[in-house]
């Protein structure tokens, strides 16, 4: 049946070739800042964790001061300086948080883009292996992932390091000893800390990869959701979403445990650090090395040096996350086409009708390597007319296929304007071989859009004629915006014959038409036949057809059968032959010769 589709927006798929493999490092590239944002992201961190490496500071002196009896206005002084540093210190958090997410959203918008762009220009080898979700959540999760983590790392990560740094020093300042047991501390449970942290690491992984396949689930059964209604195959599809989804939350959970066990790992640990710091303050205090207010302020430094480690446990956690979120990123634009870019492309001639030459062409499909096509040798001069005819099967379509470079041959060769196609320039193939298929799609954007594909630069007058020649002008008359309006929901004919509209606005030179096997309204029928019969005019043309009556305006007749071609020739001479296979399908159909 034909159908009508929208789909989003898509780049234009051959503009320019691609290299065939990238680094994974490259990736990282699309994270780099520019000159202004790091100078700015510098500030605002240093101000960060230098602001509250400050406050305590006076919190010492206003405990020493008051213990010494100093005058209250004096100790409110103290008091207010200590608020403001305690804002100042939040705004510029605030301040690392906004410039981070800028950045990380800036970047990360970057690899989306471009990994987007790379999976449309990945060939149907890819895409057959892989579920629409599948992509998405590789374009969009693990993007997402890493640019999360992006902003974690700076705020959390680069200003608990600086903060902790900044901490060690001063307590090292005070009293060496104190300082030495501190970094003794710290190293120990980072260490620590970096060891249990292992832990996550696989469990993080797998749980990104269930809610992959739960996303790559869902999207394939919503593609399919009139399919799987009228068989009535909801139950079967309800319970395969239902063991996705089961084996998404056990991964998860499996996650979540690991961290939370950690989580909990470091609480202790911390507090055994605070009383240890505690303990060695009295002494200080006991044995005149320190003031009461020093040891409040050790106090206070032990409380903020938690918060960075506590912090820096959870980014390890998600950073585990987003090194795979980069590494699928990576691998997917590592990924490389299977239709390898010619080294010296050459053009197809501009204009005018192509010849096309299928030389003893074989064929399996990459999944299941099983033969397709073999030894197909089909030659039309500039401007003749194939019709293919077969069994459902035969490999009609998948010639269609190779004609368009969608595969390459597996022997043999497809030569359109007599250049082997692995050597044409594929943005000129796409401009000068057209093809309208059963399956046709339609963009969710305006008639114009969907016509010209988004290419600018189209009268609308020259786009008004060609509707109204494939007979869609009373159809265009009645749009609310005319050319403007959005294509929401057309029928099956009418998206034929927009199909058609394209192709003639595309003027291809060779054209290959999937003709619809379903029964459409005798009147778009008409138009159809009309599209047809001016499509393959002037033009070389490949027609699959499922009715023989169309055979008629084709001048050669291909009969596949099993991926061969078992009978070839002209039209005329093989109707006018009775032992021929097309003479006998013309006699059974009753069709007139
Ligand atoms: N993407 C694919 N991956 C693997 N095998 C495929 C793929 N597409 C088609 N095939 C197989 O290749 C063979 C030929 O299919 P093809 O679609 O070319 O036949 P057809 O003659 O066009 O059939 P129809 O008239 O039903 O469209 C079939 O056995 C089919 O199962």
């Amino acid at each position: 049946m034909a159908q009508s589709r929208t789909t989003s927006p898509e780049a234009d798929e051959q503009a320019s070739p691609e290299p065939a493999a990238r680094p994974r490092l490259s990736t990282f590239h699309f994270l780099r800042p520019g000159p202004g944002t790091t100078a700015a992201l510098v500030l605002a961190v240093l101000a960060a964790a230098a602001l509250p490496l400050a406050a305590p500071h006076l919190t010492r002196r206003f405990v020493d001061d008051a213990i010494a009896g100093a005058a209250t206005a004096h100790l409110l002084t103290l008091a207010a300086g200590y608020l403001a540093l305690v804002l100042t210190g939040q705004a510029a958090r605030l301040a690392t948080v906004w410039v981070a997410s800028r950045l990380a959203w800036d970047g990360t918008n970057n690899l989306r883009e471009r990994l987007a762009e790379h999976a449309l220009r990945l060939d149907m080898d890819y895409h057959g292996a892989h579920t629409p979700g599948e992509m998405i959540e590789r374009v969009d999760g693990d993007v997402t992932a890493v640019a999360d983590f992006a902003v974690a790392f700076i705020v959390d990560v680069v200003v608990g390091a600086l903060l902790l740094a900044g901490v060690l020093a001063v307590v090292f300042t005070l009293d060496v000893r104190l300082g030495a047991a501190l970094l003794v501390y710290c190293l120990l449970l980072g260490f620590a800390m970096m060891r249990v942290q292992r832990l996550a690491t696989p469990s993080a992984a797998e749980a990104r990869e269930q809610s992959a396949a739960v996303i790559g689930g869902l999207e394939e059964h919503l593609t399919m959701a009139e399919d799987i209604r009228a068989n009535g195959a909801g139950a079967h599809v309800v319970n395969r979403f239902h063991r996705a989804s089961a084996g998404w939350f056990r991964a998860d959970y499996r996650a979540s445990t690991v961290g939370s066990a950690l989580i909990a790992g470091t609480s202790v640990a911390f507090a055994a650090g605070t009383a240890l710091m505690l303990a060695l303050a009295a002494w200080g205090r006991v044995s005149g090395v320190l003031t009461v207010g020093t040891a409040v302020l050790l106090f206070q430094y032990m409380l903020m040096v938690r918060t960075p480690f506590e912090r820096l446990i959870d980014q390890l956690r998600q950073y585990q996350g987003a090194l795979a979120g980069m590494a699928r990123a990576g691998a997917l634009l590592a990924e490389p086409r299977t239709l390898p870019p010619p080294a010296d492309p050459r053009p197809l001639p501009g204009s005018g009708p192509l010849s096309l030459h299928l030389d003893g062409v074989g064929f399996a499909y990459p999944d299941d390597g099983a033969r397709v096509l073999a030894g197909v040798t089909i030659t039309l001069k500039p401007g003749e007319t194939l019709g293919l005819v077969g069994r459902t099967g035969s490999g009609k379509t998948t010639i269609a296929r190779l004609i368009l470079r969608l595969y390459d041959p597996t022997a043999g060769a497809v030569r359109v304007g007599g250049i082997d196609l692995r050597d044409t320039d594929p943005a000129s193939l796409r401009r000068r071989v057209g093809v309208v298929t059963q399956d046709v799609q339609l963009f969710a954007a305006d008639v114009r859009d969907n016509l010209t594909l988004f290419r600018p630069g189209t009268d609308d007058s020259r786009l008004r004629e060609i509707l109204g020649e494939v007979g869609l002008g009373e159809w265009l008359a009645a749009l609310p915006n005319g050319l403007d309006t959005r294509v929401d929901h057309v029928s099956a004919g009418e998206a034929q014959l927009l199909a058609f509209a394209r192709a003639f606005l595309a003027d291809p030179g060779l054209v290959v038409l999937d003709e619809a096997s379903s029964r459409l309204d005798p009147a778009t029928e008409r138009h159809i036949e009309r599209c047809v019969d001016r499509l393959l005019t002037g033009r070389t043309g490949v027609l699959i057809a499922h009715r023989l009556t169309s055979l008629s305006r084709v001048d050669k007749i291909a009969v596949v059968s099993d991926g061969a071609i078992v009978e070839y020739g002209y039209r005329r001479d093989l109707a006018a032959d009775p032992g021929s296979r097309f003479s006998r399908m013309l006699e059974l159909a009753g069709a007139g010769r």
